[in-house]
């Protein structure tokens, strides 16, 4: 099978896929890596710094989660109450026109801000050519997407999911809870497995683990691509699992490139994925779609930081 034709085959039924020969230098990558690394093996108060998460700045340095979107969509019941077992950092974009400040870098270690830099800008590339290939898998013209993506609102979130020897998770608390990406595309690089998307079965979601390929790239779609495709394609369950209990060191990685249209764009259904009834969706900002997204499942953490 042809590659627009495998993507359109897994965007329609699952909403993840693993890449390799994606092009991305090698040493964008592993240098990314590293400083990533030393961040997360800095101390707790150097880190906490940076926890400067604020409406208007909704990125930075963040310890646990609680994934409001870890819900079970259908039913409406929270899968898991406790925070992950998890630290993430996040940056937006560098262009101006999207409209947001500009990312706030650690100053340690020093080679951060430019690894980091380098990375986001790679993820640009990267998400070009995807959307090339998802616009021919939607009998679009080719660059249909590059005028909606021309100052776009992407995030670039490293994560650290801590060894577990010594601790034990509460129950039904994970490394990362149930939940869906709410962007257009994101490009996982992972250390290890963990990773599992559920399947649908009669209702109930049946957890299947996502290969871990070490120089491959997993990429899933977000809800904003689901509503703009008519629910055509999907966006589907995640989450990341707690590692086995044998005695070794299980710290696990990722760095996670939530790939996010131009915040002024209006997503309307695109005309190849309307059916006989129209449309199931309203047209909405993009830029709206996402802050809702975003604050239900922050909501804690900005309420609580303005109380202070
Ligand atoms: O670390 C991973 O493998 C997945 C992370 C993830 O799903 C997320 O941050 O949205
Ligand atoms: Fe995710």
């Amino acid at each position: 099978m042809e590659t627009v034709s495998k993507i359109k085959k897994a965007c329609e039924e699952i909403g993840f896929m693993v890449i390799t020969s994606h092009g991305v230098p090698e040493p964008v990558i592993a240098n990314a890596w590293k400083s990533v690394g030393e961040f997360f093996d800095l101390d707790e108060s150097s880190k906490s710094q940076l926890s400067n998460m604020s409406a208007d700045y909704p990125y930075g340095y963040e310890k646990g989660e609680v994934l409001a979107a870890g819900k079970d969509k259908e039913k409406g019941k929270a899968l898991s109450t406790a925070p992950d077992i998890k630290e993430t950092f996040t940056i937006g974009p560098h262009n101006p026109a999207s409209g947001m400040p500009s990312p706030i870098m650690p100053s340690e270690p020093p080679a951060f801000a430019s690894h980091y830099s380098a990375y986001y800008s790679a993820m640009e590339d990267l998400s070009s050519t995807l959307l090339s290939s998802f616009a021919l898998a939607l009998e679009l013209p080719v660059d249909w997407f590059e005028s909606k993506t021309s100052h776009h609102l992407s995030a670039l979130r490293s994560l650290n999911y801590p060894d577990q020897s010594g601790m034990t998770p509460e129950p039904g608390q994970l490394r990362a809870g149930a939940h869906t990406d709410y962007g257009s595309l994101t490009i996982l690089k992972s250390g290890g497995p963990g990773l599992q998307v559920a399947k649908d079965v009669d209702g109930e979601p049946s957890w299947v683990s996502v290969p871990h390929v070490p120089d491959g790239f997993v990429i899933n779609l977000g809800d904003l691509m689901r509503r703009w495709t008519n629910d055509r394609w999907s966006s589907t369950l995640h989450r990341v699992v707690n590692p086995p209990r044998d005695g070794k060191n299980h710290r696990r990685q990722s760095i996670a490139f939530f790939h996010n249209i131009n915040g002024d764009e209006v997503v309307t259904t695109i005309p190849s994925c309307m059916d006989d009834g129209g449309s199931k969706y309203e047209p909405i900002v993009a830029k709206d779609f996402l802050m809702m997204k975003h604050l239900a499942s922050v909501k804690g953490v900005i309420e609580e930081k303005e109380e202070l």
